[in-house]
């Protein structure tokens, strides 16, 4: 299938001169959840508004649903509904005209249908008369994707959707956009919380520094970085790792109290019954053991700290 999503060394430099994005080669699959994960700066939103047109390349292409978005960009925008950082609309208007105006900046021929199944499939239709600025924080965001959606676009950017939302808000946000995927949108989000990376991906690339430096299908990404942590919970508190185990990938928790060993969950030896009969031998009592995967934050985490 071809991607719905195409970009082929891509660079932007600011007129300041920072380079803020380089050489970005990127396809995007029909249909799939991609999450963009990144530190502050690292150029994730550089990157969303190239690619709705926003902001314009330097140097390279970027196709959304076969057209170019420079030289074809109102084609190419058309395909594209774009939910930014920030809340962005007219307050004192109703619901309903919001999005009813947005469909309209597309040229779009009204169809109340549609924007009544937009605001119901976003538990928003009892709300379509009310004005926004009466409406919770999480209304408000639903009205953005509303917004976003009220011209039938294939393609929607979620820019940090839900920054600053409780955890609750966060869930049905997430069930909400698993919804509109299965209505055959194609979502690409940016975030800081890796948990909804983790949750909703189902691809995820990662941007430092303006590169991108990796791009991967989210389970083979934690299959192949994820490493397993055993803890050891001590009877005693150690000062440190005795001498004789020095040759293990042992850590100390800074109180003592927990031995951590470190090791790849894929490997057929894992040298945890060498490791319990070195303790054994040398009288170290534990009176619990837990094991932990790490977690997509882990991996994401020496990512980006590696240079
Ligand atoms: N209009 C601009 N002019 C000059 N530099 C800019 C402009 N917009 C962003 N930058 C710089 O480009 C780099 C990438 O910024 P960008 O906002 O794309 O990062 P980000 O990954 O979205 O960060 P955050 O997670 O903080 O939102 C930063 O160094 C930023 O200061």
């Amino acid at each position: 299938m071809q991607p719905i999503i195409s970009i082929q060394q891509l660079n932007k430099r600011y007129a300041s001169g920072l380079h803020a994005l380089k050489d970005i080669d990127l396809e995007i699959e029909r249909g799939e959840i991609f999450a963009l994960l990144g530190p502050n700066g690292a150029g994730k939103t550089t990157l969303i508004s190239t690619i709705c047109g926003i902001s314009r390349p330097s140097s390279g292409t970027v196709i959304a649903d076969g057209h170019d978005t420079v030289s074809d960009y109102r084609a190419a925008r058309a395909k594209i509904g774009l939910v930014p950082q920030e809340l962005s609309t007219d307050m004192f208007e109703t619901v309903l005209a919001t999005v009813k105006f947005s469909r309209g900046l597309f040229g779009k021929p009204q169809n109340d249908a549609y924007i009544e199944k937009l605001l119901r499939d976003l538990s928003l239709w009892d709300k379509h008369s009310a004005k926004i600025m009466t409406l919770s924080g999480g209304m408000k965001r639903r009205v953005m994707i509303a917004k976003a959606l009220a011209h039938e676009p294939q393609i929607l950017f979620l820019d940090e959707p839900t920054a600053g939302v409780d955890v609750e808000l966060r869930r049905d946000m997430w069930q909400m956009v698993r919804g509109l995927r299965d209505n055959g949108v194609t979502i690409i989000l940016t975030t800081h919380y890796i948990e909804e990376a983790e949750e909703m991906a189902d691809r995820i690339g990662v941007i430092r520094r303006g590169e991108l430096i990796l791009v991967e299908d989210k389970h083979t990404l934690m299959e192949k970085l994820g490493e397993r942590e055993l803890r050891l919970q001590l009877q005693q508190p150690l000062a440190s790792i005795p001498v004789a185990l020095s040759g293990y990938p042992l850590t100390l928790t800074e109180d003592g109290s927990e031995l951590i060993y470190t090791f790849d969950s894929h490997s057929d030896h894992t040298g945890i019954a060498e490791l319990l009969r070195k303790l054994d031998q040398h009288g170290i009592d534990f009176r619990n053991l837990r094991s932990r995967e790490s977690s997509l934050e882990d991996i994401f985490v020496s990512l980006v700290r590696a240079s």
